[in-house]
């Protein structure tokens, strides 16, 4: 397993060691001791999800707030989609900055996002399923959702036309407004 350190450092892409042959592949798609090394960190994941969207289709940018506050370790499995961290930490060099990249079915990149982190992604195939560990349970009570496309923050989201948002995302705030961390 390969890891990088993105532009905000703390945000972290794997790229998993593949074994083809005339069978398929195999890869080990997460290892504590991989991530540990990579990262620091030995969390717990209590939590696995898994969510299917459509071409266009933009989920974000969530976060919960403490004491629920989620790390999430994201990839997909099928299609294609562009996913976005945002870092919402107030005490931040990087407040305010994100960071993007393509993850794929066919790439099999991972993205660590660490809690403090607003997240997102927009669908660029024609379907694409999501899978991601979180490292604290689902606590609607602690999510929050800022605007995808909040112009302070700038996100260059690689997709023409409007994307489809679920009527929560629709009301995302500005980071401004935003209940942040501190
Ligand atoms: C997130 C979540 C949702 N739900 C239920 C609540 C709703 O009835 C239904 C759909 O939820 P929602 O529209 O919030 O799903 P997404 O828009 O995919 O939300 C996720 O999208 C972005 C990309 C994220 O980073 C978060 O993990 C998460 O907020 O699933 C649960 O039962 N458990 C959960 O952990």
């Amino acid at each position: 397993m390969q890891a990088k350190r993105l532009a905000i450092p703390e945000v972290v892409l794997f790229t998993p060691k593949v074994f083809g042959d005339d069978r398929g592949f195999f890869f080990e798609s997460y290892s504590a001791r991989a991530f540990q090394e990579a990262t620091g960190l030995q969390p717990d994941f209590p939590q696995d999800n898994h969510s299917r969207s459509t071409r266009g289709v933009l989920r974000g940018l969530h976060y919960q707030l403490p004491p629920h506050a989620q790390g999430k370790l994201v990839r997909v499995v099928q299609g294609t989609v562009f996913d976005v961290a945002v870092d919402i930490r107030k005490s931040s060099p990087t407040f305010g900055q994100w960071v993007g990249e393509i993850l794929s079915a066919d790439n099999k990149h991972q993205l660590w996002i660490p809690p403090g982190f607003a997240h997102g992604f927009i669908t660029l195939s024609e379907t694409a399923e999501f899978i991601y560990k979180t490292t604290a349970f689902y606590a609607p009570e602690c999510e929050r959702c800022i605007a995808w496309n909040d112009p302070e923050i700038g996100i260059e989201w690689p997709f023409e036309g409007t994307p489809s948002l679920s009527g929560k995302d629709q009301l995302g705030k500005a980071l401004s407004e935003a209940e942040v961390f501190p």
